[in-house]
């Protein structure tokens, strides 16, 4: 432990004065307003690192982060661990919303009744509630609330568990997770640190509280420390960011010789139609490639059903052997220790090279730690069963591009790791089905990949988080960031709806690069097998949104 005024920014980061004491506060509440790449999930990160090294958060209490993204969560939590320590992080619960709801309703399920009664075994699924048995994502927050607001013991529990409330992304809090909020934390000597930005709100269609930041400096007494610094964008592309600033919210304009300098590159690109837009882009994808640009710092950007606006530009990579990964499809289910154990069997057994998918088998050998016999026991049964699986691959007989031949694999190595093992991965498995759900969802996604091209290897790459393009919508995009971003498909007809929630999407998705922003429209999208609903098969170009790419 170490006094408060020796703890400095870890990795040698220099924090701008406001963010250095937001991150060092003791015990006052604070709320962060700050653009895009100003550092915000980084003070999160720091702060972490502070108020555990310092004793502020003292064993056993916690720190709860709560993000609105899986993935942002998993950063957070990974940027945590990887500075602090796993000694450290282990008090560090980084969630999203509909987790830490989740983790209520497992903690305190028998709270619920009536109507809201669950059983042990109660599943999530995506449309369907039942009685007793399945609820939907929809309903974890209100069950969770529920719970929280009517019965003073869990308000008591939580407040004893967590010492420190970090929100991230808070601009797109809805009215249900601030009631949680208020009812978890609201009388508490919880220390609450929230950041945002109101520029980035886009989730005012799922009910996004106007003026949440604003509110929640009232209702917690919370102290406004805004951030002026970018430290993402090149000059170029803050200058295109500061133009949309001066449109959405002049108070927030940076002044111009701030943002001077040529690093940057912004192009817009017009195209006839998605078969011209495909192979140009992908020309484009694969000349970052050949320069060395890792495949996970591109990221294609598409407002919404990215499997239908981007599937001629998907066959185009196909054809060139650049793996790309649909997040829509599988970014969660990448985040979960089952499907990466999968996932990493596989690796390994059909040669795919990869040390790392190898190693992070062995690890899970090393982390049974009952004791080292066990370990050992482990480590050994684990390298027979590798052997054995990679033998059968080896044989002529075994079909590679059969999902149903790695079905019996997977099987077999599931056994061999057994049942407690996997459900000791992580908390959510000790619940209900949820770890069966996963393993089928996992060999869905691996199936699905199979049957693109029959070759495991590319399969397995599409289903990498480092190895693969990733194409996102802008709403999974919110809070990343890549060196190089394409914005597809910058039209009317794709960017529909109310002018100001545009604008902020198309802000959230163009302050995601680091270093060059490429956005394209094509005059006709043919309609693709399988949309359903509207498609507009000719199209216009968004002028009043592309305008400010171009320099005055
Ligand atoms: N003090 C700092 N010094 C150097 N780099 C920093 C600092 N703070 C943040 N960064 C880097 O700047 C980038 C943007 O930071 P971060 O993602 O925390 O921004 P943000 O405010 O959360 O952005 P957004 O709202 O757009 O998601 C990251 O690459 C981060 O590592």
């Amino acid at each position: 432990m170490i006094k408060p005024e020796l703890w400095r920014p870890v990795d040698g980061l220099v924090l701008e004065p406001n963010a250095m004491t937001a991150a060092t506060m003791s015990d006052e509440n604070v709320v962060v307003a700050a653009g895009p790449g100003a550092g915000k999930t980084e003070l999160l990160a720091q702060r972490a690192d502070f108020v555990l090294r310092t004793g502020q958060c003292r064993y056993p209490r916690r720190i709860l982060a709560v993000s609105f993204k899986v993935d942002a969560a998993r950063n957070l939590r990974e940027r945590v661990r990887t500075r602090s320590g796993p000694h450290l992080a282990s008090r560090f619960d980084s969630l999203t919303f509909h987790a830490f709801a989740k983790r209520l309703i497992d903690n305190y399920r028998p709270a619920l009744t009536g109507f809201n009664a669950l059983d042990p075994d109660y599943r999530i699924d995506p449309d369907t509630r039942v009685a007793r048995k399945q609820i939907t994502f929809r309903d974890l927050v209100p069950l969770a609330l529920e719970i929280v607001e009517t019965n003073v013991y869990v308000q008591e529990g939580i407040r004893q568990t967590y010492s420190h409330v970090f929100l991230d992304e808070f601009q797109d809090c809805t009215d249900q997770q601030y009631r949680l909020i208020q009812a978890a934390f609201g009388r508490s000597t919880a220390v609450l640190t929230a950041v945002g930005d109101t520029k980035q709100r886009i989730m005012v269609w799922a009910g996004a509280l106007e003026g949440v930041l604003q509110t929640f400096a009232e209702d917690f007494s919370a102290r406004p420390l805004p951030l002026y610094q970018n430290r993402r964008s090149a000059p170029r592309l803050r200058r295109m960011q500061n133009r949309m600033i001066a449109d959405m919210d002049p108070s927030a304009v940076s002044p111009v010789e701030d943002l001077t300098g040529d690093e940057g590159v912004i192009e817009v690109l017009s195209f006839d139609t998605e078969t011209d837009e495909a192979k140009s882009v992908a020309d484009i994808i694969e000349s970052w490639l050949k320069d060395g640009v890792p495949p996970h710092e591109i990221a294609v950007l598409v407002r919404q059903q990215p499997h239908l606006v981007a599937r001629s530009l998907g066959s185009e990579l196909i054809d060139r052997g650049i793996p790309f990964r649909n997040e829509q499809e599988s970014q969660d289910l990448t985040a979960e220790p089952a499907a990466a154990l999968i996932l990493n069997f596989i690796r390994v057994v059909a040669n795919d090279r990869r040390p790392f998918a190898y190693a992070e088998l062995i690890r899970l050998a090393n982390r049974l730690g009952a004791s080292e016999e066990d370990a050992a026991r482990f480590d050994s049964q684990l390298k027979r069963s590798l052997a054995a699986a990679r033998a059968q691959v080896r044989d002529q007989a075994f079909q590679m591009d059969q999902p149903a031949a790695w079905r019996g694999l997977v099987d077999e190595f599931l056994q061999m790791v057994s049942r407690p093992v996997l459900t000791a991965l992580s908390p959510g498995y000790q619940q209900g089905r949820r770890l069966d759900d996963l393993i089928e969802q996992t060999f869905g996604a691996f199936s699905r990949e199979l049957s693109v091209d029959g070759d495991p290897a590319q399969a397995l790459q599409r289903l990498s988080e480092t190895d693969a393009v990733r194409f996102l919508t802008i709403h999974k995009c919110k809070g990343l960031e890549f060196r190089n971003v394409i914005v597809l498909g910058v039209e009317r007809q794709l960017f529909w709806g109310n002018a100001a929630a545009t604008m902020s999407e198309f802000f959230v998705a163009v302050s995601r690069a680091k270093q060059h922003l490429v956005m394209t429209h094509a005059s006709h999208r043919e309609r693709p097998e399988g949309a359903t609903g509207r498609w507009d098969e000719h199209r216009e170009p968004y002028e009043q949104l592309l305008a400010f790419a171009h320099e005055d």
